[in-house]
């Protein structure tokens, strides 16, 4: 089956703006504190970087990466999250934001959490850019969150399908063409 791009759904304008807000809370919340940012490539790569440049510097700010994979070429996840690459840091006694573009299932962030937490972090927080609560499977709590969107696939700004569309700036439904 193929996919073709629809409507936007959170234009480049929207996110922007939503991204400076939720940068100034971080901000506010994590004042005079080091912070450890985990982005989850690749899909929070876009959205990471933009927020990092929106807290300001009254946070110490360090920043890693960790890779997953679990929809591959599809739209369905497999149900199985592999780590395909892990962060370098060690986040032990650390504060620890995980940065994610977004909660579809919940398998992955689920999954995250319960290995990071495992290190011993003195507190973990989770940023997403976009929530999907008609999806869950598995609950985990979000400290921030940017949008809260339908049940769509959606890809822009660090979203893909099987690997394309994440440079577009903003962000659209996508659904198999006739
Ligand atoms: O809540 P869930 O159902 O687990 O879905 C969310 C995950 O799906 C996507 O990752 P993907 O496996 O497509 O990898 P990518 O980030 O490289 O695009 C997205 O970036 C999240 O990590
Ligand atoms: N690109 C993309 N990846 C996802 N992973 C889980 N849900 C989605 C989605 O809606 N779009």
């Amino acid at each position: 089956m193929s996919y073709e791009l629809n409507e936007v759904l959170l234009s480049e304008g929207v996110i922007k703006d939503r991204v400076r807000e939720l940068g100034r809370q971080i901000s506010r919340d994590y004042a005079g504190k080091e912070l450890i940012v985990i982005g989850v490539l690749k899909g929070a790569v876009i959205f990471l970087s933009d927020l990092v440049r929106c807290i300001d510097n009254s946070v110490k700010v360090k920043i890693d990466f960790l890779a997953v994979s679990s929809y591959g070429a599809s739209t369905k996840t497999s149900g199985i999250v592999r780590i395909v690459k892990d962060i370098d840091s060690d986040i032990k006694g650390c504060e620890v934001l995980i940065v994610e573009d977004i909660m579809d299932t919940g398998l992955t962030l689920s999954y995250l959490y319960r290995l990071m937490m495992e290190r011993q972090p003195r507190g973990l927080r989770i940023c997403v850019l976009l929530d999907k609560p008609d999806r869950h499977q598995a609950e985990v709590n979000i400290d921030y969150c940017g949008f809260t969107i339908p049940d769509e696939f959606v890809v822009g700004y660090g979203l893909d399908y099987a690997g394309l569309w994440r440079n577009l700036p903003s962000i659209y439904i996508v659904r198999p063409s006739m």
